[in-house]
């Protein structure tokens, strides 16, 4: 059997000089399984995708890429996992223009080879503007002339435009409205399927995570506390912080209840 895409295995971290906030934590993200990762304000999350990132390393412990360490494999992991970030609006460079944005990852990882790299470059970056269902003509455009849910498509056409296997994103519809945030999910669940991308997430949202994760993590206070299968996870919490976080999902009300009809006056 092949080995998880990625994989934390018995994780500690701490910040320099500070208390572990990451202890051992440890879980598989199995290729094709969307993977949610959820838990309070603090409990490890965006720590926790930075070390999966390869852009910290664990105290003790290690992450693995298809089975083997990270050391020497950066450019590997880059490959293979790229990010997606809260923020449409500090995540992408103001003074470049989209092209510039979105081929990034081409250019940085030496993927562009053929003898013409600027007509491949436009090639790449038109066909994952398309991918994220924006026009080719947003390519000559700057972030700034686009809104929230369009800079986070063109940050998820950086993210896809070197074919990676993961995607990994932190609190990626968070900072949008309801109606952008719906539209953003979707988008997430067809680049599943029609890139065959395995999402990981973090939100606070346990809508999101149910929607597009097949497993969830739990972490309080940089433990895992529960993980499994989303459906028995979120649907059947056998962890106290699990239920809370569950009961603390607003429930829309329910249309207001009919009143019963009067029975007709036989008066
Ligand atoms: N750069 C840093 N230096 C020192 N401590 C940090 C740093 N970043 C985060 N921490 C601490 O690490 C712990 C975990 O923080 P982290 O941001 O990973 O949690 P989180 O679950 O992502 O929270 P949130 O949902 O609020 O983003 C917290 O106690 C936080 O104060």
């Amino acid at each position: 059997m092949s080995p998880p895409v990625l994989e934390a295995r018995g994780v500690h971290f701490a910040y320099r000089g500070g208390p572990e906030v990451l202890t051992d934590v440890s879980f598989p993200v199995v290729a094709g399984r969307g993977l949610g990762l959820v838990g309070e304000s603090g409990a490890g999350k965006s720590t926790l995708v930075r070390l999966l990132l390869g852009l910290a390393r664990p105290t003790a412990g290690q992450v693995l890429l298809d089975g083997e360490g990270l050391r020497g494999r950066e450019r590997a992991l880059r490959r293979a996992v790229q990010p997606v970030f809260q923020d449409p609006y500090s995540s992408l460079d103001p003074r470049q223009r989209v092209d510039r944005i979105v081929a990034e990852p081409l250019r940085s990882l030496g993927l562009l080879t053929s003898r013409d790299r600027r007509a491949e470059s436009a090639r790449r970056v038109a066909e994952a503007l398309r991918w994220v269902g924006l026009p080719e003509e947003a390519a000559s455009r700057y972030p700034h002339e686009f809104s929230g849910g369009q800079r986070q498509r063109i940050a998820i056409a950086r993210a896809v435009v070197c074919g990676p296997r993961v995607l990994l994103a932190d609190e990626p519809v968070s900072a949008l409205d309801v109606v952008t945030k719906v539209s953003l999910i979707d988008l997430l669940a067809e680049l599943r399927h029609s890139r065959g991308l395995t999402v990981v997430m973090v939100s606070h949202d346990l809508t999101v995570v149910a929607s597009l994760c097949e497993e969830t993590v739990v972490l309080e206070k940089g433990r895992v506390v529960e993980r499994g299968a989303t459906a028995a996870v979120l649907g059947a919490p056998g962890h106290p912080h699990t239920r809370r976080l569950v009961a603390g999902v607003p429930r829309l009300p329910g249309p207001p209840a009919q009143r019963t009809a009067e029975p007709p006056d036989s008066g």
